[in-house]
């Protein structure tokens, strides 16, 4: 295999397309003690890629495919000789299916990345409606490819991470969706009073973005075909491409169909539902859940003992990534969305407010997830104004505008109401002053969003790390200090790709590689 040199290479892919592969120089990060958080409770098609000859074997499906776009490779990147990879090493895989891109981040058990690279979603269309099914799997097999051919046979596991609540009815039999997929931000009002009639009063599904709002509102449509179907999260389906054992989910992407991660079973006012059938077994995030599929290592040249892991959902990876470790700290996920994490030793759950609390270990993670966030910069500006913008902001001078920016109709945290409506005006004539507005308003946002955790009884923060698309802004960074009154900083780690290659560690370390 042609060793890759820092650099610039190009290569002819099969579809005549010529991507850049921008060849970075080794990330090193500091050899610290990666899990010092303590044992995580590690509670169909053919695929693509005889890499060698950039050939994309494809399902029958997928042959349509081969003449449409490939997912634009973003960027990857291969360790130089430096990294220090000894014979006998084994590397550990982590996905990322964000709401903008998918990314990789393969590293070494010091934490060295090896290896990363991003993806942006193909558009495939039908009926008029994006079939995002088909873009997360054609982009699962191209990341596969990306990963350098020479590391792949050291690769010991891999664990995916996926958006929360993002749900994928499938035929129990043969795994193929049933429906198309309800997304971690779409919300099913229908289905919210008969939720509500069944839950305890305020729990974590009685909101209309719940992942079990989603299956009540497609239980009651007329035509659903009911008997072999079964519930999977987006990064469960993406895992059981890999591993071919479906059912199974993690008890981070069960909670908001109503999994209770302190007793690790589905409670009986659940269990009694007709639609109970359907819901996956749960296990712990990056517990093995078996060997990669034989096809699979065959083409792609994984080794035979090479596992894959229950995942989690992307901001809880992004916590992993930060390696926050105590109570009081927190990371806050600046990516398409705002999402905060507070480590806390109290659970807390009040739907009124869309915070809700995931298991970490035996403490817990409160927060919630806002509409509000990069994606709604994206509708103004690309990254490169952001960046232009963004240098002529005074950080320290408070704008005068008062926004609530959203990118369409709805709110889940830290106002949980499907009816808010966005609000991003009056625009002044300077992009300057209308981006720190932007800004301003969504720091504001966030600080809110700690305020009510605190007010609700979770530790109080003292320190935010950052993570996502927005970590880069320093700027942003000192307004958000200056308006949540805490030392924040960018994490070590911003990817959530890295805290999912934690949890593909963490589960080896299960399996003693
Ligand atoms: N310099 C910047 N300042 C603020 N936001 C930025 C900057 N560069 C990129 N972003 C935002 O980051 C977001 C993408 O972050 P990412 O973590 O990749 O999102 P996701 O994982 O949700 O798809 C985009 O919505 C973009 O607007
Ligand atoms: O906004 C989102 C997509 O990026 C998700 O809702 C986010 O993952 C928050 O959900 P959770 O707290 O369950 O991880």
């Amino acid at each position: 295999m042609k060793s890759l040199k820092p650099g610039r290479e190009e290569m002819q892919l099969e579809f005549g397309r010529v991507v850049q592969l921008q060849i970075l120089h080794s990330h090193v990060v500091q050899n610290r003690d990666l899990l010092g958080f303590g044992p995580l409770p590690v509670q169909n098609e053919r695929a693509p890629g005889h890499s060698g000859s950039r050939k994309l074997l494809v399902s029958r499906n997928d042959q349509l495919h081969k003449t449409a776009c490939k997912p634009r490779l973003i960027m990857a990147f291969a360790s130089n000789k430096e990294s220090g990879i000894q014979v006998g090493d084994r590397l550990y895989l982590g996905m990322d299916f964000g709401t903008s891109g998918a990314r990789y981040a393969l590293i070494d058990k010091q934490g060295i990345i090896q290896s990363e690279g991003k993806r942006e979603y193909p558009v495939f269309m039908s009926e008029e409606k994006m079939d995002w099914a088909r873009s997360w799997r054609t982009v699962l097999f191209s990341l596969l490819e990306d990963v350098p051919v020479h590391l792949r046979p050291l690769v010991a596991s891999i664990s995916i991470d996926g958006t929360s609540a993002t749900t994928i009815i499938v035929d129990s039999n043969t795994g193929d969706p049933l429906w198309r997929p309800f997304l971690y931000n779409e919300s099913f009002p229908d289905a919210l009073p008969m939720v509500k009639s069944i839950a305890p009063a305020n729990h974590t599904v009685c909101s209309g973005s719940s992942t079990l709002c989603k299956l009540v509102s497609w239980w009651n449509i007329e035509e659903s075909n009911k008997k072999s179907a079964l519930l999977l999260h987006q990064a469960d389906w993406l895992l059981w491409l890999l591993h071919g054992k479906l059912g199974v989910s993690d008890y981070n992407n069960a909670l908001k169909v109503g999994y209770d991660p302190a007793s690790d079973s589905y409670p009986p006012w659940l269990l009694s539902q007709p639609y109970s059938q359907l819901l996956p077994s749960v296990m712990a995030p990056g517990t093995s859940i078996g060997n990669l599929k034989e096809d699979i290592k065959t083409q792609f040249g994984f080794q035979e003992d090479c596992i894959v892991c229950a995942g989690t959902t992307d901001s809880i990876a992004a916590f992993l990534a930060a390696r926050a470790t105590q109570p009081g700290k927190a990371v806050t996920s600046l990516g398409s969305t705002l999402a905060i994490k507070l480590l806390s030793t109290m659970r807390i759950e009040d739907a009124r407010f869309g915070v809700y609390s995931h298991r970490l270990d035996d403490k817990w993670l409160v927060g919630g997830a806002s509409n509000t966030g990069g994606a709604v910069l994206k509708q103004f500006f690309t990254d490169e104004q952001l960046q232009k913008l963004s240098e002529h902001i005074n950080p320290m001078k408070a704008s005068p505008l008062d926004y609530y920016p959203l990118k369409s109709v709805g709110e889940r945290f830290p106002v949980a109401d499907p009816n808010m409506v966005p609000s991003l005006h009056p625009r002044p004539e300077s992009d300057v002053e209308y981006l720190h507005g932007i800004l301003e308003s969504i720091a504001r946002i966030e600080a809110k969003g700690y305020n009510l955790l605190k007010d609700l009884g979770a530790t109080q923060a003292e320190e935010v790390f950052t993570a996502g698309g927005g970590a880069k802004n320093e700027k942003w960074t000192k307004i958000r200090e200056r308006v949540l009154g805490l030392p924040v900083s960018r994490a070590m780690q911003t990817e959530a790709a890295y805290g999912a290659a934690l949890l593909a560690l963490k589960g080896a370390q299960k399996n003693s590689y």
